[in-house]
């Protein structure tokens, strides 16, 4: 089953069209990347998908739930990390996470919070409000609460963002471990390596329009490298 299908998604604000016609599928248990040169569209994409704006025109589908009709029915089922999100500051860590499993009903929050306030060495911090934090460790709170509710999809907008190389690293680890499970992710970021490292397939935006998508594999020349690939793509496309 496909976890997300778009058919000529379009965002229009007044008359600038911040992403025209895209239209694309993205498979279940598959780990998904879309690039793009700053002001390419991707957030608008990942805010279309997660129902925070409605598209100007053309549909999404994602885990079967049409998301212009029920965009509370689609944050249910999905974990989202957005590109600008702080946690609330009138919370602790461990009441925000907290608040966030009682949100999505799950059954015993504590386990689940126990394991993400582990994986990010939140442990002195679970008790300190949310505003006290490094931008970081906000950063950590924020991806704890996309995925203590074990969602089967990730939308996840400069996730490593303000991170530190090792909670990169295991944050890279776990994704991998999430996909091979089952999982999907659809990861948009400018650190072409971990997207090489950890995607299937990709998907290049520029000025709001598709330029290209396909395996990662496929879209390369010989020894090219991700990055190669993205700077050849955009650079025939501006040209
Ligand atoms: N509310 C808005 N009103 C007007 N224009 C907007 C609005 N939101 C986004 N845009 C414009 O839409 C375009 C796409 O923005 P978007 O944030 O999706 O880009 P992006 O690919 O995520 O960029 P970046 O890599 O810099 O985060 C940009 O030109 C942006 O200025």
């Amino acid at each position: 089953m496909s976890a997300i299908i778009t058919r000529g998604l379009t965002k229009k604000y007044g008359k600038f069209e911040a992403l025209s016609g895209l239209s694309i599928e993205v498979a279940e248990g598959e780990s998904f990347c879309l690039l793009g040169p700053n002001g390419a569209g991707k957030s608008t994409t990942i805010s279309l998908l997660t129902g925070s704006i409605e598209p100007t025109s053309g549909n999404a589908v994602v885990m079967g739930v049409d998301v212009a009709k029920d965009p509370i029915g689609v944050k249910k089922l999905v974990g989202i990390v957005p590109e600008m999100e702080y946690p609330p500051s009138f919370l602790t860590v461990r009441e925000y996470l907290d608040l966030v499993c009682s949100i999505r009903k799950v059954k015993e929050p504590k386990p689940e919070i126990d394991r993400w306030i582990e994986f990010f060495g939140l442990g002195p911090k679970e008790d300190v409000l949310c505003k006290d934090l490094s931008k970081g460790t906000k950063k950590k709170v924020i991806v704890s609460a996309a995925l203590v509710h074990e969602p089967k999809l990730l939308f996840l907008d400069e996730p490593f963002l303000d991170l530190d190389p090792i909670v990169q690293h295991n944050m890279k680890d776990y994704l991998r471990s999430y996909v091979k499970e089952g999982g999907t992710v659809f990861l948009s970021t400018h650190i072409l390596e971990i997207a090489e490292k950890l995607c299937d397939r990709t998907a290049i935006l520029y000025n709001g329009k598709l330029i290209a998508s396909g395996r990662v594999a496929e879209l390369k020349h010989s020894r090219e490298s991700l990055e190669d690939v993205f700077i050849r793509l955009v650079k025939e496309e501006g040209a």
